[in-house]
């Protein structure tokens, strides 16, 4: 099912938490909502889901307008930072209820299957306060997973996981997702997470879309210096001079060649690189090296850039 918005706003007050937003999301894409804190991706799905009552525009789904439809006649899963699960109901039971309509057997297989994906398999037992905040997560999300909705919507849902377990439970979510086609809209501030499982982004800022792509064409070619200066890890650097704003990537600096200079300022250790910032006519460029340098250290340099809009 695809799901589209078309001018839709949104006011809390005076405040425009979502300001003429149109998009659409086709049947089976994975859509990612990238956006600072209070930008209005939260407000965008809980808009989508019937939670808030938009003030302007149109939400459809797959072609049928659910404007003014409850959230339960939407036909969408959520999984929600914040989830509840049902404190009185064990793991298993919580589980189990989205699928109440499945045989018996058939119920057990699908538990099984995503307990045992996201790590789950021995909690099963367990009431939701004798869980971990992020094995309550986990407990939200195969609930979402189990159900096999045709739209997912999903914010920061991984946000209470270590390392490990957030890259394998983002590959679970890929994976059912892909094999069930479901239509998905995924809220994270997670840079990483965006680049690694979106078809598309969006960039959203201040409850505006600031520009709309696959991850590639954003990283290439962002439309202005917000979207530069936010998207990718690290950002894009941005100095100025007689071209106007340079907007200059990590790997897109040779420390070693060239006629620029420039002191060391700091060193990150990344694991398979250091990140390094270098101090230039007062601005500041973010280089990729495979040497440890020394702060302090004046170095000569070479750089691409792109201008930016
Ligand atoms: N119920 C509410 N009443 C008043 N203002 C609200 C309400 N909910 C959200 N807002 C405001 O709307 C704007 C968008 O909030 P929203 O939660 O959608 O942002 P977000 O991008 O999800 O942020 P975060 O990444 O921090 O969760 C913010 O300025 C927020 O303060």
């Amino acid at each position: 099912m695809s799901v589209e918005l078309k001018d839709v706003s949104k006011k809390f007050g005076k405040l425009y938490a979502l300001s003429k937003i149109s998009l659409k999301v086709e049947k089976g894409e994975f859509f990612v909502i990238l956006g600072p804190s209070g930008s209005g991706k939260t407000t965008l799905l809980r808009s989508i889901a019937g939670l808030e009552k938009i003030d302007e525009g149109k939400i459809l789904i797959d072609g049928r307008d659910v404007t003014s439809l409850p959230p339960g006649k939407r036909e969408i899963s959520m999984v929600f930072q914040n989830f509840a699960l049902y404190p009185n109901k064990t793991v298993y039971e919580n589980l189990s209820m989205p699928i109440e309509n499945l045989k018996k057997d058939e119920r057990e297989k699908i538990i099984e299957e995503v307990s045992k994906r996201l790590g789950i398999s021995q909690l099963l037992d367990r009431y939701p306060s004798q869980l971990s905040g992020g094995q309550q997560q986990r407990v939200g999300l195969a609930r979402a997973l189990v159900k096999r909705s045709k739209v997912f919507l999903m914010d920061e849902p991984l946000s209470n996981l270590d390392a490990p377990q957030r890259i394998s439970a983002r590959k679970l979510i890929k994976e059912i997702q892909l094999e069930n086609s479901i239509t998905t809209l995924y809220v994270t501030h997670d840079q990483t997470e965006a680049m690694a499982l979106a078809d598309r982004i969006a960039i959203i800022d201040q409850g505006k879309i600031i520009q709309v792509g696959s991850p590639e064409e954003i990283y290439e070619n962002p439309v202005n210096e917000f979207v530069a200066s936010f998207f990718g890890n690290p950002p894009m650097s941005i100095i100025h001079d007689g071209k106007g704003k340079l907007g200059i990537r990590a790997e897109d600096v040779k420390i070693g060649e060239g006629n620029y200079k420039g002191i060391v300022k700091d060193i990150e250790f990344w694991g398979d690189r250091y990140l390094i910032y270098i101090s230039f006519n007062n601005e500041e460029i973010k280089a990729f090296s495979s040497k440890r340098l020394k702060i302090g250290e004046e170095i000569n340099f070479d750089f691409k850039y792109k201008v930016i809009p």
